[in-house]
Order: C-alpha cells, then sequence, then structure tokens
C-alpha cells in the first residue's frame, strides 16, 4: 500500500510532511530517520506529521523530527510550510496550529508569504533546557554564545564580520556538549547592522542546513539582549532571507518568510525499517 507525501521547504530548509489526520501510520523514529534519507530514502532536513488538532482553535497538530528520528518541539520553517497547506486545503489566510511548544497563529499574505507568531522565547536555563545555573545571555563555552528557546533549544554566537569559522567544525561539538541536556542549535551570526545579519546554524539532529527559523528567531532574541540588533531585523542565510520581529507589546517573536511546495509524491512504508 502506498503512503502519500508532499515535499516543502522554507528558504531550502527541505521537508517530507506525511499526514496522519484519517489514520496513523506506522512511523517510528528509525523509519523516519529511514524515510529523511537523502541517498536511501525521500531526503529531508526535517519530518513532519500532521495530526487532528485536539485544542479549541487549532486547525491540525503538528509534530516535527529531525533526519536522525529525533523530535523537536517546533520548527519555524516547517511552520511556515504547514501554515501554507493548510490554508490552501481550507481555503482560510489564518491557520493556527498546535504544536509541543503551543498554539501558533499564522497570517498567509496574499503573495503566499507566510507570517507565524513563534510565540515568546524562553530565557531561562531551566526553560531551555541547561544542565545546570549558568548566565544564559554568556554561555561558557566556545564563542562566548547566547542561549534561547523557542520551543526547541538553540545558542547563538556572536561572530565579527570577517570571521572565517566552519559551523560543521564548531557545530556539532557543541551541539553534544554536556551544557544542553537534550542537545542544542548553534547558530552562529555576523551582525552587518542593527537591523542585518547573516545566519548560518548548525542544527540538531539535521546538520548545516540552508535556514532555520526558530534558530533566525533565537539569533534575533539574543541580538537585542546583547544590545547588537533592533527588535526588527533581516536575517539572511544561506537559502534566503526571514523578517523576524520581537514585539515589544507582548514579548512574542514573529517570522515571515516564503513557504514552497517542491511536489507530491508516495511511497511504501513497509519497505522502509521500523
Ligand atoms: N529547521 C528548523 C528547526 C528544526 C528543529 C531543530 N533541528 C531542533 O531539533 O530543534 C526551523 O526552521 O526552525
Amino acid at each position: 500500500m502506498k503512503t502519500s507525501f508532499y515535499k516543502m521547504h522554507g528558504l531550502g530548509n527541505d521537508f517530507v510532511v506525511m499526514d496522519e489526520r484519517a489514520a496513523r501510520l506506522d512511523l517510528t523514529p528509525a523509519r523516519i530517520a529511514a524515510l529523511s534519507d537523502r541517498q536511501r530514502g525521500i531526503g529531508c532536513d526535517q519530518f513532519v506529521v500532521l495530526r487532528p488538532a485536539c485544542r479549541e482553535g487549532a486547525d491540525v497538530f503538528v509534530r516535527f523530527f529531525n533526519a536522525d528520528g529525533s523530535e523537536s518541539g517546533a520548527c519555524g520553517n516547517a511552520s511556515r510550510c504547514v501554515a501554507s497547506l493548510i490554508g490552501r486545503e481550507r481555503g482560510i489566510t489564518s491557520p493556527v496550529l498546535q504544536t509541543r511548544a503551543g498554539l501558533l497563529k499564522s497570517e498567509i499574505a496574499p503573495d503566499g508569504t507566510v507570517r507565524v507568531d513563534m510565540g515568546p522565547p524562553a530565557l531561562g536555563w531551566r526553560d531551555i533546557p541547561l544542565a545546570r545555573e549558568v548566565d544564559t545571555l554568556h554561555l561558557p563555552l566556545w564563542g562566548d554564545p547566547a542561549a534561547a528557546s523557542m520551543g526547541n533549544p538553540h545558542a547563538t554566537v556572536f561572530l565579527e564580520a570577517d570571521d572565517a569559522t566552519d559551523p560543521r567544525q564548531q557545530g556539532p561539538v557543541m551541539e553534544h556538549d554536556p551544557l544542553f541536556p537534550e542537545r542544542a542549535n548553534i547558530g552562529f551570526a555576523q551582525v552587518r547592522a542593527r537591523d542585518d545579519m547573516r545566519l548560518r546554524v548548525w542544527e540538531r539532529g539535521a546538520g548545516l542546513t540552508l535556514a532555520c527559523g526558530s534558530g533566525a528567531c533565537a539569533a534575533v532574541v539574543n541580538g537585542v539582549r546583547r544590545g547588537l540588533l533592533e527588535r526588527t531585523c533581516r536575517v539572511e542565510m544561506d537559502g534566503g532571507v526571514l523578517s523576524v520581529k520581537w514585539r515589544e507589546s507582548d514579548g512574542h517573536v514573529l517570522m515571515r518568510g516564503p513557504a514552497t511546495l517542491s511536489f507530491e509524491g508516495s511511497v511504501v512504508l513497509d519497505t522502509y525499517p521500523r
């Protein structure tokens, strides 16, 4: 029996989306990792599963998995993609996504770009989470990173504009540092102006990706906390640009960017190890 999927991306951060709203699929972490494999499976950075919403006001419940099969509470780029999918399916412009990190409101603009309210960041060491009490604005790690959770753990290193650090060297070491009991996504930011930043993100469970939505939100929050950025900032990643605003009135972080459907396909799940 074939199971259909959507292949989508947000600025080149790519996703396989499977729908469990009508019936549960036999998706174990091992099978998700096998399907996410770029040589032996469909291939993606994150694997997204849709379920029926169980919270009042939500249109769909979304679960995010990394390519290694681990689950994450948040994924900014996939949230925009799912919002655009649900918007098209239901003919609505403001889908509400239920996630492990809470309800996320979205707005689809006439040009197809999507704004997602990612909610407020969590900045306390227990909430990120960190293994012990430290100043979350200055972690005792290489590069003096700042930490924040956007529903998933992030640390942002602020590099000089001409710094040649390769995220593939420092990223995996920092992802697995014992200070992060659930591992972490590591952002490498270069502030170019108070409203303009370049960012590369080594993602937990997926490696270096072309863009990371929650990483862009965390980097803006950390840049503002460090006094380096304004609350509204352009974030340029290798896959393109996101616009991020850390709203003063309620502390929510708003992220706007594109959401693209690449193709639809189908796969025989039983041929993948479970
Ligand atoms: N690509 C994402 C984040 C995906 C999850 C992350 N790797 C984690 O494990 O927390 C985004 O766009 O936010």
